[in-house]
């Protein structure tokens, strides 16, 4: 299994915060691989510095053997890296199909103004479309095609942003904490999802996430940090009893 993803020795600081601090780890092309740790630890750091979004002081990020140190963050989804947020980052004024179509728009040239604006389609348009209506297919949100977001329940809007992310075709998925907010059920079907984007279409995938049960139950490896530090990493099976977590998370809910 080839390296997809490789963090090599990435410091980030924010002032006087060191939020990374030399933190290495590799994510391996068709894994699902997470990465936990308590509060505070520098996941979400780590997910910016992939995504561009802050620039390390020191390290390399390589993705499918490219250095992305002088890529500019929308250059990213052209490479094949999406990302889905936190905090949901839909237009809420937009429909649920034209929110999904911006996830393409890098693949177009004027196909995402015409689309969305309805102006006359062209083939590229056409296909768009198509692919974006196959996305909401695929996460059984087809009947709110046409819902503008604002008011559609959260688990609905969670499907609405991995859409968007999947409809670029991305060879690396990164997702903030793609459980949280969501019910037991969604928080199972979300699983069997994710595993069925690695299995069936060869999609790699770098979680960042709190739920533990869900984390240990798809992650392929797992990569835990503390302190902005490498803590421990390994199989779920491997970390299950790790001394290190447990005292890393002690006193903290999982
Ligand atoms: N923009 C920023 N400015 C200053 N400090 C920051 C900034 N972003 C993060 N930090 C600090 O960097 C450290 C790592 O934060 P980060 O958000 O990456 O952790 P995390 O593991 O994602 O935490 P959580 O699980 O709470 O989301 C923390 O000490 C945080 O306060």
């Amino acid at each position: 299994m080839t390296d997809l993803l490789t963090l090599e020795d990435v410091t980030v600081r924010f002032g006087g915060v060191t939020a990374l601090d030399a933190v290495s780890f590799v994510v391996r092309e068709g894994q699902v691989c997470a990465l936990i740790g308590p509060n505070g630890a520098g996941k979400t750091t780590a997910f910016n510095a992939i995504s561009r979004l802050v620039k390390p002081a020191s390290g390399r990020i390589t993705f499918a053997g490219e250095y992305l140190g002088h890529r500019d963050p929308a250059a990213l989804s052209g490479l094949g890296v999406a990302r889905t947020f936190q905090n949901l980052a839909l237009w809420p004024g937009m429909t649920v199909l034209e929110n999904v179509m911006v996830g393409r728009h890098h693949r177009g040239r004027v196909g995402f103004a015409s689309s969305v604006l309805g102006w006359p389609a062209r083939r590229e348009d056409r296909e768009l479309q198509a692919r974006a209506y196959a996305m909401l297919d695929y996460f059984e949100i087809a009947d709110v095609a046409h819902r503008e977001c604002k008011g559609l329940p959260f688990g609905t809007l969670k499907r609405v942003e991995l859409a968007r992310a999947l409809v670029a075709e991305p060879r690396l998925l990164l997702l903030d904490e793609p459980a949280s907010g969501l019910t037991h059920g969604d928080v199972r079907e979300l699983g069997d999802v994710l595993l069925r984007l690695r299995d069936e279409q060869d999609m790699t995938l770098l979680l960042v996430e709190h739920h533990m049960q869900f984390v240990m139950g798809i992650s392929d490896y797992v990569v835990a940090l503390d302190f902005g530090r490498n803590l421990v990493s390994g199989t779920p099976a491997e970390l299950r009893d790790s001394p290190e977590l447990v005292e890393a998370y002690l006193g903290t809910a999982v």
